[in-house]
């Protein structure tokens, strides 16, 4: 799947969201998508799931069935969560059991005679994250689904993850908490600025999780010293400042996961 010189905005007149972003995702694939509140991480996956169109570009190869569970899943709908996950299923042409099991694995079986309208933001995100998994995706497209979940459900969506993954779906997640972060194999993308990049910090932590630990410092040094000197070049440096902290060992983590998540781009001596 590929989108290519992608930009978007809401309205005619309105800011552009995002600017000629040009990406490509592989088969089998898994994608963290951070960045700041407002930068375009949930437009992004709208435009990935086909639900809006990009204003100039295109998008392509995108899988025959997709699966997107949005940020809040709306609920104002007449139904008990059995009877609107039976709707879908027959839509989607599954076994009504799929919903069922669905909801066994992510301990949400109590919720099945509950009506949509009366749910917790907690159990409305579990039902929003069931319905995308009803048919299996070659697309699936989860917006800050980590957010509002319990702690049991929390730990069965990597693995969920992986599952879809491993079969050759397509995996795309907006996770402002950054909770994949050590997920094997991910690719992480910001957003910000408009675009998305793959940060520098980013690769080092991927090579090096290829064993390769020294080559990707050597290759991040060059890559600062090359936009040093092109950001000298180009009467940008007071745009821009390296900044060291100092924090205790079981700090380490938690500090370098609130800053990316601020958008921040991290690194941590090899
Ligand atoms: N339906 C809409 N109509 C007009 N503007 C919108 C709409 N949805 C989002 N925006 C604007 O587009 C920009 C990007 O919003 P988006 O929701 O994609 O960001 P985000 O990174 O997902 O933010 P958050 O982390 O807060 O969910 C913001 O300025 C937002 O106000």
């Amino acid at each position: 799947m590929r989108l290519s010189s992608v930009s978007f905005r809401y309205s005619r007149r309105g800011p552009w969201v995002l600017r000629e972003v040009g990406l490509a995702l592989e088969a089998g694939s898994v994608v963290e998508v951070t960045g700041r509140n407002g930068a375009g991480k949930s437009t992004l996956l709208r435009l990935l799931a086909g639900i809006v169109r990009p204003s100039r570009g295109s998008v392509t190869g995108r899988p025959r069935v997709v699966g997107y569970a949005p940020e809040v899943f709306p609920v104002e709908q007449p139904f008990t969560v059995a009877a609107y996950l039976a709707h879908l299923a027959r839509a989607r042409r599954v076994s009504p059991a799929a919903g069922t099991a669905l909801a066994e694995r992510l301990g949400a079986s109590h919720l099945l005679d509950q009506p949509l309208g009366d749910l917790s933001k907690g159990s409305a995100q579990k039902v929003g994250l069931i319905q995308s998994l009803l048919a299996p995706p070659g697309l699936l497209i989860l917006d800050e689904p980590f957010a509002g979940l319990d702690e049991q459900t929390r730990a069965e969506l990597p693995e969920i993850i992986g599952e879809v993954a491993s079969g050759g779906g397509t995996v795309v997640v907006s996770d402002h908490q950054n909770q994949l972060r050590s997920f094997p194999g991910a690719e992480h993308w910001l957003v910000a600025d408009a675009s998305v990049t793959v940060p520098d910090a980013e690769r080092v932590r991927r090579t090096a999780a290829g064993n390769d630990r020294e080559r990707a410092s050597r290759e991040l040094a060059e890559d600062d010293r090359e936009r040093a000197s092109r950001e000298v070049g180009d009467g940008e440096r007071a745009r821009h400042a390296v900044i060291e902290v100092l924090v205790g060992m079981e700090e380490a983590d938690e500090v370098e996961q609130k800053l990316r998540a601020d958008g921040y781009l991290t690194r941590r001596p090899a």
